[in-house]
């Protein structure tokens, strides 16, 4: 069986806020070297998916400067590899990307010239480690029209920002509820959808000229009771960039302090595939004290840092005291410096003596600000 991987990552992110002010969710810098989509790009290469197409749209320069050929996830092929699906206008009828399932329905010539029969559709800003050939068995065994993954979240989830699924005992779906205050389970779907390409291509058809543009409430929904949609259940670790700095902040920690997240995501289903960059390894000088910290390649410290994760190439000087925080790539925290429940993006400078103090909230400093 041949699968097609498609992997929506056109989404805008306002609750990301200054993270996503240049880049892409999909493309939000985690763990100290990796970006969101590395995760599902990596669980398609390592359930043996070798044609991938990404759904790029909102500020996707980043994104395609990570994915470039996608030789670091073995997908420079000749025979299938990496697509980067940009919206695009021609000669009649392109647009703007307006919803998920525009995204799909402007790309349905990929979807007809391959010979695949299959279509595994994910999004490039989950995080979260999984081998897709279990939701195949578990959909051919329920005699699926379509398999949607979900996950009991638990009171660190906000459940009002996910659709929830009600189902049978057999796992069949009867309803959906899509972000609703006081939904009736905790069984949220996470945005993972199998589905067979043909019957996949007949409901766009039937759905996109019609002027609906979204895959799960103008697609999947009003065709419960028509189609046997299953629930396929994942215990596992996923949690969701796009939902808001909170979030993000919440998930490098939990990264950080768990040895049993770290195992699952790194380790137990498969490497976590991202563009290399060639920094000299990471130096500690006689000043530093370092402790429960992630420290990337090419990073010198010669401060105090705790409680961090600390991306390529920053610099903590002598003095500097950082704890709490997520700093990226390339930023100086300067002599005598406090930063703390903080998150600072790429290239920044905090300069000698002042303080960056986040309160309930990590305060976050945009990309190139000096303070
Ligand atoms: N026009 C476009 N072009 C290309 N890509 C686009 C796009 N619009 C959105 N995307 C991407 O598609 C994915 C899903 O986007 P949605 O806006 O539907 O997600 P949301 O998380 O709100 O809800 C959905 O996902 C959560 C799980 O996160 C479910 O619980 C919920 O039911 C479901 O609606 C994201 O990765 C996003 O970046």
């Amino acid at each position: 069986m041949k699968v097609l991987g498609l992997i929506l990552a056109g989404g805008k992110s306002d609750a990301l806020g200054k993270l996503v002010y240049k880049r892409a969710s999909a493309a939000v810098p985690v763990f100290g070297k990796y970006r969101a989509i590395d995760f599902t790009l990596s669980n398609m290469v390592n359930s043996g998916i070798y044609k991938v197409g990404v759904l790029t749209q909102y500020n996707p320069r980043s994104l395609m400067d990570h994915l470039g050929s996608g030789k670091e996830w073995d997908l420079d092929r000749k025979h299938g590899g990496l697509y980067i699906l940009q919206p695009y206008l021609g000669m009649t009828g392109e647009y703007w990307y307006r919803g998920t399932a525009d995204a799909l329905f402007q790309n349905t010539t990929m979807l007809r010239r391959g010979d695949e029969d299959y279509v595994i559709i994910g999004s490039g800003d989950h995080i979260y480690k999984m081998l897709y050939n279990d939701i195949y068995s578990y959909h051919f065994a329920k005699g699926a029209d379509v398999t949607l993954v979900v996950k009991e979240l638990d009171e660190t989830y906000d459940i009002t920002q996910y659709g929830v699924v009600t189902t049978e005992p057999d796992g069949r779906i009867t309803q959906i509820q899509e972000k609703v205050q006081n939904p009736s389970t905790r069984k949220a779907f996470l945005g993972i959808y199998f589905i067979n390409k043909h019957l996949l291509l007949e409901l766009l058809y039937d759905t996109v000229p019609a002027g609906k543009y979204d895959l799960l409430l103008d697609v999947i929904i009003p065709n419960l009771s028509k189609l046997k949609v299953y629930a396929y259940e994942f215990s596992g670790y996923w949690r969701n960039v796009k939902k808001g700095i909170a979030e993000y902040y919440k998930m490098n920690m939990e990264v950080l302090n768990s040895p049993a997240i770290r195992e699952e995501l790194f380790v137990k289903y498969g490497k976590v595939y991202t563009k290399l960059k060639d920094y000299p390894p990471a130096k500690f000088t006689g000043t530093a004290k370092v402790s429960n910290s992630i420290v990337a390649d090419g990073c010198i410290i010669s401060g105090n840092v705790k409680n961090s994760v600390l991306f390529k190439g920053v610099v903590v000087r002598a003095g500097a005291r950082v704890e709490n925080s997520i700093i990226m790539q390339d930023s100086v925290i300067e002599e005598g410096a406090i930063v703390r429940n903080a998150i600072i993006d790429k290239n920044c400078v905090v300069r000698a003596e002042q303080m960056l103090i986040g309160d309930f909230e990590p305060v976050v400093l945009e990309k190139w600000m000096v303070i």
